[in-house]
């Protein structure tokens, strides 16, 4: 693995656990996110390209506008995968990039499988040595949580971390997740709960909850499970920093707020605007503790 004088654990032994990492940058630069989307019609309006070389160079553009002006990127999976090989290796440069600008990355990959693959996903991501390393990726529980074992094990051995899908801010999702009683985000919640037990102020093993939703109809146990929340759904998908505000009060400071399509729609010359347009709106709804 290429190494950085930014990489906390090429400065100073081992790389602090991913719950104080995520705390601190959220204290120092607000709880956005810049998600990296790059999709065809997003690289069409910015003049580019439909291929890796064109999500390449749009990914330039926005970490060097997100570097020092929020917490952490998102880049998602699919949208590099789709352009095969090529998209990977830009996929790879884009996580050595953040890593040498000091920026956090969660990479969205939303894996899920038997314990035995389950450890593959895991090495892939999560060791020190990957190609594809990233400061923490999503995990879909469906197979059970218990089957995110390996993940959660490899995240905290090696300074990492990850976020299940608890509460997605699709419509579709509440089928599955408001299914039984207790709901099964609800057991979920409390599952995540007790793998972080006594890591205040933030484990080390976080959920994605969607901004998007009712909160009073949700009542997911945040604070007490000192998961760092990752909460899609503002922009496009409609929710804003008030909806943050209120349905997150419970986890101030380990609070990531995605952003994608709401703010590199402003094309090349807006993305550095937007992203500080973004984190101010973004600071006071859930910044600090
Ligand atoms: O519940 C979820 C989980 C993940 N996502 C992902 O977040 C971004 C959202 O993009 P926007 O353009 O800001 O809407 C995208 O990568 C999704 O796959 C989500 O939206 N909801």
């Amino acid at each position: 693995m290429t190494t950085s004088p930014h990489d906390p654990q090429t400065r100073s032994g081992p790389r602090p656990r991913f719950g104080s990492r995520l705390v601190e940058a959220i204290d120092r630069h607000g709880p956005l996110c810049v998600g990296l989307d790059p999709h065809r019609e997003l690289l069409e309006r910015w003049g580019l390209p439909d291929t890796a070389e064109g999500v390449g160079e749009l990914c330039s553009v926005v970490l060097d506008a997100a570097t020092g002006r929020c917490a952490a990127v998102k880049p998602q999976s699919a949208f590099f995968e789709r352009h095969g090989a090529a998209g990977i290796a830009v996929l790879e440069d884009v996580l050595r990039t953040c890593r040498e600008q000091g920026l956090l990355t969660v990479l969205d990959v939303k894996r899920g499988d038997i314990g035995s693959t389950m450890a593959g996903y895991a090495q892939a991501y999560l060791a020190d040595d990957a190609p594809l390393a990233a400061d923490a990726v999503t995990l879909s529980p469906f197979l059970g949580y218990g089957s995110l074992a390996p993940a959660v094990d490899l995240a905290r051995a090696t300074g990492r971390g990850v976020f299940v899908l608890v509460r997605t801010s699709n419509p579709e999702g509440g089928e599955v997740q408001r299914a039984g009683d207790p709901a099964v985000a609800h057991r979920l919640m409390q599952q995540v709960g007790r793998d972080n037990a006594g890591q205040e102020p933030c484990g080390d093993v976080g959920v994605v909850v969607g901004a998007t939703l009712d909160p009073v109809g949700e009542q997911l146990d945040l604070e007490g499970s000192l998961a760092p929340v990752l909460a899609p759904g503002v922009g496009a998908q409609g929710a804003d920093e008030h909806d943050v505000a209120r349905a997150f009060a419970g986890a101030r400071g380990r609070v990531l707020v995605p952003v994608s399509r709401g703010l590199l729609g402003e094309g090349p010359d807006g993305v550095g605007t937007a992203v500080e347009s973004w984190a101010q709106r973004l600071a006071g709804a859930v910044g600090d503790p």
